[in-house]
């Protein structure tokens, strides 16, 4: 007995799976015993595994095996697919499917330095039709133009959170924005007043990965890590790590 079968895979919106090549149509050989069966149903497994090899995970693979009820049938399709994860489709698809519960909600992205919230903020702000601030570039623009560097050389961190409190509460009075804050934001409770008017979303990601982009991108316009004395053990991590790339 043989049984068309029509791929049609129902895969998690973090795969994007118009890259992954497939048939249109298989077809499955099933035993005898099976012809008893008034209705067939198939069942069309999809194992996706993160390629670890790849640090920034850019390929998954995908294995389409086929079974009936209990009783395996002959493969489908079998092997690994490997196609490229497109991550900031993924980062669409996903923000499309929040859009409805937010409510004109703002969204705070926290997380250290070079975790990605200014590119994630960016991304998501156009897709929900929000508008994107970087908290940096506001702090900047309230003291005349001056950069993060010169503010922290000038007046000192001290001078420089306190801005970026009064940046925040600004933000909190308004809807709809998606603010990249500042890495060590956090730090400050009176901060957390503030953004808790929103969501905050935490951008995890690991040491090494945080240290290898900011190596890439140089360390200007992040002054605490010049130095390694910060009293803060996730920025001396990084700093250390900066110094073994
Ligand atoms: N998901 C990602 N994978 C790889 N590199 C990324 C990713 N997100 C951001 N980057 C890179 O890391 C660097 C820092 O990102 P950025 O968005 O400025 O971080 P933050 O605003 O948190 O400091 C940039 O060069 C950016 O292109
Ligand atoms: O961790 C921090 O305290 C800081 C992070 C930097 O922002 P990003 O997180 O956008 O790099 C910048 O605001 C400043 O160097 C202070």
């Amino acid at each position: 007995m043989e049984a068309k079968v029509l791929h049609k895979l129902q895969c998690p919106t973090w795969i994007d799976f118009e890259k992954f090549p497939r048939k249109s149509s298989g077809s499955v050989r099933f035993s005898r015993r099976m012809r008893e069966e008034k209705r067939l149903r198939v069942l069309i497994s999809a194992q996706m595994e993160p390629d670890i090899a790849s640090n920034q995970r850019s390929y998954d693979s995908v294995k389409v095996s086929c079974t009936f009820n209990s009783f395996s049938a002959s493969v489908l399709e079998s092997g690994n697919v490997h196609a490229p994860v497109d991550e900031a489709q993924v980062l669409k698809n996903k923000s499309q499917e929040i859009e409805p519960y937010l409510s004109g909600r703002c969204i705070y992205l926290v997380g250290m330095m070079g975790s990605g919230k200014t590119t994630v903020g960016k991304i998501l702000s156009g897709v929900l039709g929000y508008s994107f601030f970087d908290c940096d570039t506001l702090i900047e623009q309230s003291v005349d133009g001056t950069s993060v560097a010169e503010i922290f050389k000038l007046y000192g961190e001290g001078f420089f959170r306190e801005k970026e409190t009064e940046v925040l509460q600004k933000l909190s009075l308004m809807r709809q924005l998606v603010v990249s804050t500042g890495g060590g934001a956090v730090t400050r409770p009176i901060n957390w007043r503030y953004m808790q008017k929103g969501i905050s979303v935490w951008l995890d990601v690991p040491l090494e990965a945080l240290a290898q982009r900011i190596a890439a991108v140089g360390t200007d316009s992040r002054p605490l890590l010049h130095q390694c004395e910060s009293g803060d053990a996730y920025t001396e991590v990084v700093f250390l790590s900066l110094q073994t790339i």
